[in-house]
Order: C-alpha cells, then structure tokens, then sequence
C-alpha cells in the first residue's frame, strides 16, 4: 500500500543544513495502523508530511499503490492527494465556516452535486457523532468535536489512507480514548490504512498494529506493537515503554537482596494465553522453589492481552536453569535481569 523507501529529507543547506530524515525504509499494509513513536525533533512529522508530499522529500521514493507520489506532476499529485486523508494536532478547521461546510469543502473543491454533498456530510456526520451539530461553528466544539470533524473532513472523499499529525495532543486523556475508539472504527468499517506520528506510548499501545521508533531523524526500531513492548532494542524505545509501565527495581532493593546470595531476578513475560498459565505454582510444585513476587503489570496492547511479572527465585544453580527452560517451553519468556 505504502512504501518508503530510502527517504531523505534536508532542511535548508551548508553549514545550517538539518537533516531531518535520514534514510528511511518502511512498508505500511493496506487497513494496517501503522505509528510513528519518537520525541519531539526527532522527525516524525517531517516523515509523514513526506508520505503526502505536503514536504518535498530530498532524495527517495514514497509509492502509494504502486505509484511513486515523488514523480507525479502538480496535477497527478493533486488528484492522488485525494485517496490520503489528513489530521492534525490543531485540528486546522475553518473558524469561519460551519461544521457542516467544514465537512462538505473537500467535496465542493471537488465540484460534487448538492445533493451528492448533502448525503455524503450527513453520513460521515453521523459516523464521527456529530449529526446534531451540523450548523455549529467550530468555536462552539470542544477539542474532541473538533477533531471528529476533521476526521468526517479527511473522509469525504473516501480515501485510502489517512494521515493523523500528533491528532491526539491537544486532548486531555478521556477524549483521547474516544478519538483513538473512533480511528478503530474507521479502520474497521473502511479498511482504511492509518499512519499516525506520536509522542505518546499509549497511543500506539492501544491501536497500532506496528510501530517504527525515530530518534535523531532515524528509524532506530520498527516492529509489531507487541514484540516492541516486550523485547524493546533501545534505550528509546524502553523509555517510552517505561511511560506505561515502570519495571525498574526501586533504589536500595537490590542492596538488600545482597544477602540472598544465589538468587536470581527473573522477569516473567506474558502474552496472550500464557496470560493464563499458572507458571509460579508450576515452579512451586515441580522445582519446591519459592517464587518471591516483587512487582507485576499487566495491559491490553491492542487486541492481545500483555503482562509481566517480575520475581527473586533463589535455590541451586541447576535447578534454577531447569525451572526457567521449563517456564520458557511453556510461552511465557523468562529473563534473569539480575543475578545476586
Ligand atoms: N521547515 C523547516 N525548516 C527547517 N528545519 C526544520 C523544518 N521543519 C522541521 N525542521 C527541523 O527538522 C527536525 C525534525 O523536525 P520534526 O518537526 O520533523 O520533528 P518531530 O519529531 O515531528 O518533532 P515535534 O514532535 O516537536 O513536532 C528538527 O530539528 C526541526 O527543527
């Protein structure tokens, strides 16, 4: 659906020159939610203002159903433009304008017949929840109104694709969630590809199905959502994980744990159905270990369920290697992270 491929993009030149994206190389499926996750500067909204060439890439390709946008006329590109939808953090409504009108401009620009603008708005009007508020000016919304009628707006002309700059960073949590519900929706109802750029873990948590991590204008990481989350490659990536949940043992812990000499702190991952293995009473039971819990979490990564469990083990060697193989034939992934 969305290839990239060795995008480069070089702000100004000489000596000021900011190299804001330096070769990067992905692919997006059709009706995947793909996501952009990396702290401010690093480059994300310079990439996906690539993908609709809103920014001129330097040097690359950005093929979108098999055609390179880079190459297209001004005519070519404004007729491609239409099947990618876009979303910003700031909404970019027209104040002057009504929900309504808002709604319908893509269509108008389009020439489309009335009767054709007025079915179409009314539909995506009660897609997004906002039937009744159709003669509302946009000063009269909340930020989420707002954004719902932006995302009705980036729907008109049925696209394909659908581009969310930072969509969600102007809103508090809760609406956040009912924004985040409704991309889901979207994606679903139209098998529309989502590509969104982030500063925020929870969001790709909750609806990305893979998600690439930038940093200094780099694709440092990229993967599906759930092996990021539970084998994350940088120091990146583990902060942004951290932001969700913490799994750093507490100062003066391991310390203590100095006088338990020949235990190990193992972290136990779960994913899915091992969710429902009875792993620690196995331990008990099979190897007599007595398994000390220092600190859990589990989450919803999108459809799957995720958790962790951190805890001392101490016993021989020998055993403690047996018991850990034995916990990783079962699923669940065990790690020593510490050894006393
Ligand atoms: N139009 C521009 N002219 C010159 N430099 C730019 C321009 N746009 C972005 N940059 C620079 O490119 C780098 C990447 O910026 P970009 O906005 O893409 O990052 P970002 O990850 O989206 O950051 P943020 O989350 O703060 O928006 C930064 O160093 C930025 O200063």
């Amino acid at each position: 659906m969305i290839s990239v491929r060795n995008l480069e993009k070089v702000y100004g030149s000489g000596s000021t020159a900011v190299h804001a994206i330096k070769n990067a190389n992905f692919e997006i499926e059709k009706g995947e939610i793909f996501g952009v996750i990396g702290f401010s500067g690093a480059g994300k909204s310079s990439l996906i203002r690539c993908i609709n060439l809103l920014e001129r890439p330097t040097s690359g390709e950005v093929i979108v159903n098999g055609t390179d946008l880079t190459k297209l006329s001004t005519d070519e590109l404004r007729k491609a433009r239409r099947k990618i939808g876009m979303i910003f953090q700031h909404f970019n409504l027209l104040s002057s304008a009504t929900v309504f009108d808002n709604v319908a401009a893509p269509l108008k620009l389009n020439k489309a017949p009335k009767e054709v603008i007025r079915k179409k708005v009314s539909e995506l009007l009660e897609v997004v929840g906002l039937s009744n508020r159709a003669q509302a000016y946009p000063s009269q919304l909340s930020g989420g109104q707002k954004q719902r009628v932006a995302i009705a707006r980036a729907l008109a002309n049925d696209p394909e694709i659908l581009l969310c700059d930072e969509a969600t960073s102007a809103l508090d949590p809760q609406t956040t969630e009912s924004i985040l519900d409704l991309l889901l929706d979207i994606n679903k109802q139209y098998n529309l590809t989502i590509m969104l750029i982030t500063h925020e873990m929870h969001v790709v948590k909750k609806i990305c199905d893979r998600v690439a991590v930038m940093e200094e204008g780099q694709i440092v990481e990229m993967g599906s959502v759930l092996d990021i989350f539970s084998s994350p490659k940088t120091a990146t990536t583990r902060n942004f994980i951290r932001n969700i949940f913490d799994d750093q043992l507490p100062e003066g812990f391991l310390e203590r744990m100095q006088h338990v000499p020949g235990s190990r702190i193992v972290r136990l991952t779960f994913i899915g159905e091992s969710t429902g293995h009875p792993v620690l009473a196995e331990l008990t039971e099979k190897y007599h270990l007595k398994p000390n819990i220092l600190f859990g979490h589990i989450t919803q990564i999108k459809d799957t369920t995720f958790g962790y469990l951190v805890i001392s083990l101490t016993g021989e060697a020998a055993v403690l290697d047996a018991a850990l193989k034995y916990v990783n034939e079962r699923g669940v992934r065990a790690e020593v992270i510490h050894h006393v």
